[in-house]
């Protein structure tokens, strides 16, 4: 068996095997109250075989929601819909942390409680677009936060990690990748703030280090992940030295001691390039935990980014979508599922609970 597949551990977290799913939006939440229900309760317990599951990210107050039919993870109907989902995972053996997510600019004021703009650190529009339920719009240019509303919105993290540890999570990742609010701190292309939130690398990463302050001191360091993604450009973000950002934002995060360090590698979903003076091992070499990769990983180079030492562990995204048992298959070097594109977001049952698992396959094509 290949080290991919050896248990092993994410801080405090022990973990049946190194093979993550990794979050993955799949706008299916209740629409009254954007709360988990039997159908993602279904949907992750049948995943659970993985080493460690990420929810798919979950916004920790009605500002930090930025798509339709996303989850909550700030009400006592959303508290409840979860222990439905933490309460299947571990049913089955499984490990779940839920990703504590704050979209910053990348909504739309009909998403947004009262209909007001969405936040960001700066009046910086992305040249991005979100889904309102009905369509696809265009992110319009947010409202710059006033300072003094920088610290409720710590708090909408902390009150929101207190929940996940309520819903019976075994950790939480915070999203600081992908162009959302951290995301929007941390890089100057969106944070020209000239208060002590903006400027230098240690400003643009205080909101960071204030939020990771919040969240640990609920659930402690080796409960808490981080994802980042150093050289993406999803949702329009930018960073004029995104190694020199992330490699102080790495040495930042050390001192919390976490449960690991989540990169994607390259650009989101995308392309696996690392742009000219980018270094994405110098990058896991700073850090002094365990170390989770992203993007585009298949049996072959996730066992060889195991055994290489170079990464601990791997996490898979669309190859859970449509392979529950994605576990299974990759030992038994099975074929996997392919994914149906039309049903990855929004929807219901369909193309969400209904992939086979490999022995319903096999019986499926005798
Ligand atoms: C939370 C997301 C991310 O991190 O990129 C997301 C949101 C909408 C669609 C796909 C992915």
């Amino acid at each position: 068996d290949s080290k991919l597949f050896q248990a092993s551990h994410a801080g405090a977290i022990e973990l049946k095997n190194r093979v993550v799913m990794a979050p993955l939006t799949r706008n299916r939440a209740r629409a009254e109250d954007d709360a988990p229900t039997e159908l993602q309760a279904e949907y992750y317990g049948q995943r659970a075989g993985a080493g460690l599951i990420i929810t798919e990210a979950s916004q920790i107050s009605p500002q930090g929601k930025g798509y339709a039919w996303t989850p909550g993870i700030y009400s006592t109907s959303q508290v409840d819909g979860w222990k439905k989902v933490t309460s299947a995972v571990h049913a089955k053996g499984g490990k779940i942390v839920l990703q504590l997510w704050h979209v910053g600019r990348i909504s739309h004021p009909v998403l947004q409680p009262d209909g007001v703009d969405p936040v960001a650190p700066s009046a910086i529009a992305a040249q991005s677009k979100t889904f309102d339920g009905e369509q696809f719009v265009d992110t319009p240019t947010p409202r710059a936060l006033e300072v003094s509303e920088i610290p409720g919105i710590v708090e909408d993290y902390r009150k929101a990690a207190a929940n996940a540890l309520d819903a019976g999570f075994d950790g939480v990742e915070v999203h600081a990748a992908n162009g959302y609010l951290i995301d929007q701190f941390l890089r100057d292309g969106s944070n020209k703030r000239e208060d002590a939130y903006g400027g230098s690398v240690e400003n643009r990463s205080r909101f960071l280090k204030e939020v990771m302050d919040a969240v640990v001191s609920v659930w402690g360091g080796a409960r808490v992940g981080i994802r980042l993604s150093p050289f993406s450009n999803a949702n329009d973000i930018a960073d004029s030295d995104p190694q020199q950002t992330f490699s102080h934002v790495i040495r930042l995060l050390n001192e919390y001691d976490l449960a690991y360090l989540h990169l994607v590698e390259g650009q989101t979903g995308g392309p696996r390039d690392i742009p000219e003076g980018g270094d994405l091992a110098a990058l896991y070499g700073l850090f002094n935990g365990v170390r989770m990769g992203n993007n585009g990983y298949e049996r072959a180079s996730a066992i060889d980014a195991i055994e290489s030492g170079r990464l601990d562990l791997v996490a898979f995204g669309r190859p859970f979508i449509s392979n529950p048992d994605l576990v299974d298959r990759l030992r038994a070097d099975a074929p996997l599922n392919q994914l149906d594109p039309e049903t990855l977001y929004g929807g219901n049952e369909k193309g969400y609970i209904d992939y086979p698992s490999l022995d319903e396959a096999t019986i499926a094509a005798e």
